[in-house]
C-alpha cells in the first residue's frame, strides 16, 4: 500500500511560513494605501501559511485510504502489522489540526483588517506561535503516519477474485518447492508478520479460473499453542483468505519432525480454520525402501481423509493436486460491522 510522504512538525511548519513570508514579500511590491499596507500584508502571510500546511494535511487524509472500505485481508494486515486504532487516530488529529488551523485562519484574518496596521505585526506573530503550538501537538501522530507508511510498503498484493489456497506444513515439508511446481512464474514476495521470509504469493490459471496459493514460512509451520494473541490474529488474517488449505506432510520426516508432531499441527489448524483442507503426503520419493512403505507411515495416511500421496520435488502428483485445488469453491467472507471505530468525541469536537 502506498501512502503519502509524512512531514515531520518542523518541516510542515516551515513550508508554511516560508511561503508565507514569501506571499507577503509580493504584497510588499503592491500599490496599497499606507496607513493599509501593514494590515495586508500581515495578513496574507497568515492565511498563507495557514492554507499549506491546511493543503498538506488535506492531501495525507485525502490519499491515505478508508481502513473499512479496505477487504477484510487487509484491514487485519494493518491491524496487526502498525495497530487500526493508533492508524484512525492519527488521522482524526491530522484531521482535528486541520479544522483548528481553518479557525486560526478566520479568527486571525478577522482581528488582523480590523485592528490598525501597528499591531498587525504582534498578531501575526501571536497567529504563528498558535499554528506552531498545534501542528507541534500532532508530532506523535505524523511520526505515526510514518511508521505506518514504511511497515504496509511491501504489504502483500491479494487477488479477492481468485479462489486462495493457503498452504500449511512444518518447515523443509516441501511447501516452496510446490508452489513453485504448481504456480506459473515466481511467487511474489511480501512482507507479512511473524513471517521471517516474508508471504508467497503466486498464481495460476486453468479453464478461465484464477487461483493464488500462498505460503507462509514461519507462522502455519509451528505448534499454535506457542503463539501469541497477535500472531494468533496473524492466522485469523489468513482465515479470512483461505478457500481451503494445503496441509503437507513430510513422510520421509527428513525435515526432522516426526510425523506425530506433523499430525498434532494439523489437528490444530483444523480447530483454527473453517476451510476445507487438502492432504498431502510429501516425499514419497525417498519415504519408501524398495516399495516398502513403513506401517506407522501407511498408518497416518490411513488416517487423513482422501490423501494425496506426492513427490513434489519430482513433480510426481501435481497433475492430481490441481484437479482438487480446481474443485475449491470461493467461500462466502463474513465482515464483522461491529467493531466499528468510535471517535473520541473530545478529539474532534472544534466548535
Ligand atoms: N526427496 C525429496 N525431497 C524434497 C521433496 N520436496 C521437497 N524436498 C526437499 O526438502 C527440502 C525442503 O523443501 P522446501 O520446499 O524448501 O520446504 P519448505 O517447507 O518450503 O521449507 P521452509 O521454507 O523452511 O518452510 C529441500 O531440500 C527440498 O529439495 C520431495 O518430494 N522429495
Amino acid at each position: 500500500m502506498m501512502l503519502p510522504t509524512i512531514p515531520t512538525p518542523e518541516e510542515l511548519l516551515d513550508k508554511g511560513f516560508r511561503r508565507g513570508k514569501k506571499a507577503a514579500d509580493l504584497k510588499r511590491g503592491e500599490k496599497i494605501p499606507k496607513h493599509l499596507k501593514g494590515k495586508r500584508i500581515e495578513e496574507t502571510r497568515v492565511i498563507t501559511a495557514c492554507q499549506v500546511i491546511k493543503d498538506k494535511l488535506k492531501m495525507i487524509l485525502d490519499r491515505t485510504p478508508e481502513i473499512e472500505e479496505l477487504p477484510d485481508f487487509y484491514q487485519d494486515y494493518i491491524d496487526i502489522t502498525v495497530g487500526v486504532d493508533d492508524f484512525k487516530q492519527s488521522l482524526g488529529a491530522l484531521n482535528w489540526a486541520y479544522g483548528i488551523i481553518t479557525q486560526l485562519e478566520k479568527e486571525y484574518g478577522a482581528k488582523i483588517r480590523k485592528l490598525s496596521s501597528e499591531r498587525a505585526t504582534g498578531l501575526r506573530k501571536q497567529a504563528y506561535g498558535r499554528i506552531s503550538s498545534v501542528v507541534n501537538k500532532i508530532e506523535k501522530d505524523l511520526d505515526f503516519l510514518d511508521f505506518a507508511k514504511q511497515n504496509l510498503r511491501n504489504m502483500p498484493t491479494v487477488d479477492f477474485e481468485a479462489t486462495s489456497i493457503v498452504i500449511a506444513g512444518f518447515p523443509n515439508v516441501g511447501k516452496s518447492t510446490l508452489l513453485t511446481h504448481i504456480t506459473d512464474a515466481e511467487p511474489q514476495v511480501a512482507n507479512y508478520p511473524f513471517t521471517t521470509k516474508g508471504i508467497q504469493i503466486g498464481h495460476f490459471e486453468k479453464k478461465w479460473k484464477h487461483f493464488q496459493i500462498i505460503d507462509t514460512p514461519g507462522l502455519l509451520d509451528r505448534p499454535i499453542g506457542d503463539m501469541n494473541d497477535i500472531e494468533l490474529n496473524a492466522m485469523v488474517a489468513l482465515e479470512h483468505l483461505a478457500d481451503a488449505i494445503l496441509f503437507i506432510f513430510d513422510s520421509s520426516e527428513t525435515c526432522g519432525y516426526p510425523l506425530e508432531n506433523q499430525y498434532k499441527l494439523l489437528e490444530e489448524i483444523k480447530n483454527i480454520f473453517d476451510a476445507p483442507i487438502i492432504y498431502l503426503f510429501n516425499k514419497m520419493d525417498i519415504a519408501e525402501y524398495d516399495g516398502i512403505r513403513h506401517d506407522y507411515i501407511q498408518e497416518y495416511i490411513d488416517r487423513t481423509e482422501d490423501p494425496l500421496l506426492i513427490s513434489a520435488a519430482e513433480g510426481e502428483g501435481i497433475e492430481e493436486i490441481i484437479k482438487l485445488i480446481m474443485k475449491v469453491e470461493k467461500r462466502e467472507k463474513s465482515s464483522d460491522d461491529e467493531d466499528e471505530y468510535e471517535e473520541d468525541e473530545n478529539y474532534f469536537d472544534l466548535t
